[in-house]
């Protein structure tokens, strides 16, 4: 039997230069499951990363993995996780088995099984094709799931992956989200992103932060439910659209004739007169529309 992993996340802040208020008394709690941290750029996503993998230091609050503080011993800490972050590091001249086998001597890898560790992560990223290759002769898509690589090696039981599909086409980042889901079990995987579509069909529960606070999470289908009445879609003119366009939020437009406009927007005060004037019905709305909703327009929660 496999003990439950737990991340609790007590009260942190962070202040950066005595005046910017990264991180304000964050309070989560994290068991064995993928979770999505979303946020506008600056919310804080990277801050709360850096402070886990002990990067940038905290200015108050605690973090206990399994019921143990981090920081009496974070270089021990490192040993249980892996880190993927937003920017890449990777040396250009080396090949992608000789920069894994020099994460592997970092990580502090026995000699014997450095081998073995490297084809295992390979293989579960599908690399293995590229050992040979040079990391300057990859594409964008390659370089991402190797940083993926690196983080796995070990066999982590935390996961911190920081924009993990950033600068990739939609294929790739299907294929990196695949890869994620796959390697959940016994697991906690904190995705941090501004992409909604990376985290609304892997993620067991969404933490959306703004300006360093935690202001939602739950479950993605709870959130859902909770924000069921914010979205209408309908079929409208060109001209309707034009005479819309401002004055309601929207989130999808697409033409589907000559004159005809499919259109979705997410507000939940919009008059009876406008809903029936524009035969907007009601529409369940997905992750994206509430982080709109959430972010873009006036309602905080
Ligand atoms: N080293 C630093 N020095 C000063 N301010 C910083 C530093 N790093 C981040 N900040 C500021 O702290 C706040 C939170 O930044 P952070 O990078 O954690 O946000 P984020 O949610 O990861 O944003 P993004 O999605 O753009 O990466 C922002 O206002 C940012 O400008």
């Amino acid at each position: 039997m496999s003990l439950q992993t737990n991340l609790e996340i007590i009260g942190i802040s962070k202040i950066y230069d005595k005046t910017i208020k990264a991180l304000d008394n964050v309070n989560l709690s994290f068991n064995s499951g993928v979770y999505g941290i979303l946020g506008p750029n600056g919310a804080g996503k990277s801050t709360l990363f850096k402070i886990l993998t002990g990067i940038v230091e905290r200015d108050a609050g605690n973090i206990l993995y399994n019921g143990k503080s981090i920081f009496k011993d974070i270089e021990n800490f490192k040993n249980n996780f892996g880190y993927m972050p937003q920017n890449e590091n990777l040396y250009p001249d080396l090949s992608v088995k000789q920069y894994l086998r020099y994460i592997c001597l970092l990580k502090g890898i026995k000699d014997k099984s450095i081998s073995d560790e490297i084809k295992r992560v390979l293989n579960l990223t599908d690399l293995t094709v590229k050992e040979n290759n040079k990391i300057n002769s990859l594409s964008g898509g390659m370089k991402r799931r190797l940083l993926l690589c690196t983080a796995l090696i070990n066999d982590p039981s935390l996961l911190f992956l920081d924009e993990p599909t950033a600068g990739l086409d939609p294929k790739q980042k299907a294929e990196v989200r695949n890869l994620i889901s796959s390697l959940m079990e016994n697991k906690i995987i904190l995705i941090s992103s501004h992409l909604t579509e990376d985290i609304e069909n892997i993620a067991k529960e969404v933490v959306f932060i703004d300006s360093g606070r935690v202001v939602l999470k739950d479950s993605t289908n709870k959130i859902l439910r909770y924000y069921k009445n914010i979205c209408f879609e309908s079929i409208i003119s060109k001209e309707d659209y034009h005479e819309l366009q401002g004055k309601i939020p929207i989130s999808r437009v697409s033409q589907i004739s000559n004159d005809k406009i499919y259109i979705r927007v997410y507000d939940k005060n919009i008059a009876k007169e406008v809903l029936s004037k524009y035969s907007f019905q009601a529409a369940n709305p997905n992750l994206e529309e509430v982080y709109l909703y959430i972010f873009e327009g006036d309602n905080n929660v």
